[in-house]
């Protein structure tokens, strides 16, 4: 926290929505509202959104309370699919409370869209997320008002299932995503996240929702600082970080297939829309990018709690972006 949370704005990133699946769980509004003043305190000038992890322990009236207190979502992980997930939900229905209470008081519902592996029933990291679909979209249908985000998406049918549900159900696109295919993680634990990168018409569906300008597609980077020793060594340790660098990421990558002219809408207006966040300023948080070439860090440097010297090592270490901040 202490090394990534000053990293945000140095990214080129103003708003940032704050996941729940810490070690406890941030699971009520006054966990939320400790964890937030932490985040402010190192990073003043970035707007911090809060999020619930969805957890049997919350009510309709802890939805109430968090609304009135600002927190803006609830997330839902599906039991044992990513970064501790071991509490997270096995069956919607029992939500459906909450779910009332959610819409109700005008908060998102933020989903992890993959179903846990089940070899007997021949589901595995490359379908998890197809599967989740039928989820999404009986969600969407018992709750019509209610916003939800698919996180993350990786699938071609994740972007049609999206685009084919109402304004009220919007998708988050990260930058790996837009760049990895398998070939990329089989065999290099950096590019190990959930859900996994897939294949490449998948990753050319991403690609073209974000070149039709698709108002309910905006950058969410599932930004994931796990030290590099834990990546390199535990099998299962998902994410990629690209917090540090978010904007020359994206230019870059954008750039690649014809999408430049889209870093705007995608990264800072169709995600503020959807949460209603209001129109900013024309200054404020305004970064400007310029054509120069940048080589990203091999890794960021730090020492843990336990007084050990510790890495994270950031997306495309030691490559060279075309873009960087002037
Ligand atoms: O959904 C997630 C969570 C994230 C993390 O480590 O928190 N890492 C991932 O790769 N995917």
């Amino acid at each position: 926290m202490k090394l990534v949370t000053p990293l945000i704005r140095k990214g080129g990133v103003s708003t940032a929505l704050v996941m729940p699946n810490l070690k406890p769980t941030i699971s009520n509004t006054d966990q939320a509202l400790a964890y937030k003043a932490e985040l402010q305190a190192l990073a003043p000038e970035v707007q911090f959104l809060m999020t619930l992890y969805l957890n049997p322990d919350l009510t309709p009236a802890e939805i109430e309370k968090a609304a009135k207190a600002g927190v803006v979502g609830v997330k839902s992980y599906p039991r044992g699919v990513t970064t501790n997930s071991e509490g997270g939900i096995e069956d919607y229905r029992i939500y459906y409370p909450v779910f009332e209470a959610m819409q109700k008081h005008n908060m998102i519902l933020n989903l992890h869209g993959e179903i846990p592996s089940d070899p007997d029933n021949d589901i595995c990291v490359l379908n998890a997320e197809e599967r989740f679909l039928s989820h999404l979209k009986q969600l969407h249908t018992d709750f019509p008002t209610l916003r939800i985000v698919l996180e993350h998406a990786t699938t071609k049918a994740a972007v049609e299932a999206v685009k084919s549900l109402g304004d009220t159900v919007g998708c988050t696109i990260t930058v790996h995503h837009l760049q990895l295919i398998v070939d990329d993680w089989a065999g290099q634990c950096h590019h190990f996240c959930k859900p996994v990168a897939k294949y490449p018409h998948d990753r050319a569906a991403l690609r073209q929702v974000i070149k039709d300008g698709h108002p309910r597609f905006f950058l969410g980077t599932d930004s994931a600082p796990h030290p590099r020793h834990l990546k390199e060594n535990a099998s299962s340790c998902a994410g990629v970080f690209t917090g540090s660098h978010v904007l020359p990421y994206l230019a870059t990558i954008l750039e690649s297939f014809g999408a430049l002219d889209r870093l705007q809408s995608f990264a800072c207006e169709n995600g503020r829309r959807f949460y209603q966040l209001g129109e900013r300023s024309a200054t404020a948080g305004q970064v400007t990018l310029q054509r120069t070439e940048f080589t990203v860090p091999e890794e960021l440097e730090y020492v843990d709690d336990e007084g050990a010297e510790r890495a994270i090592v950031p997306f495309m270490a030691g490559k060279k972006l075309t873009w960087s901040f002037a």
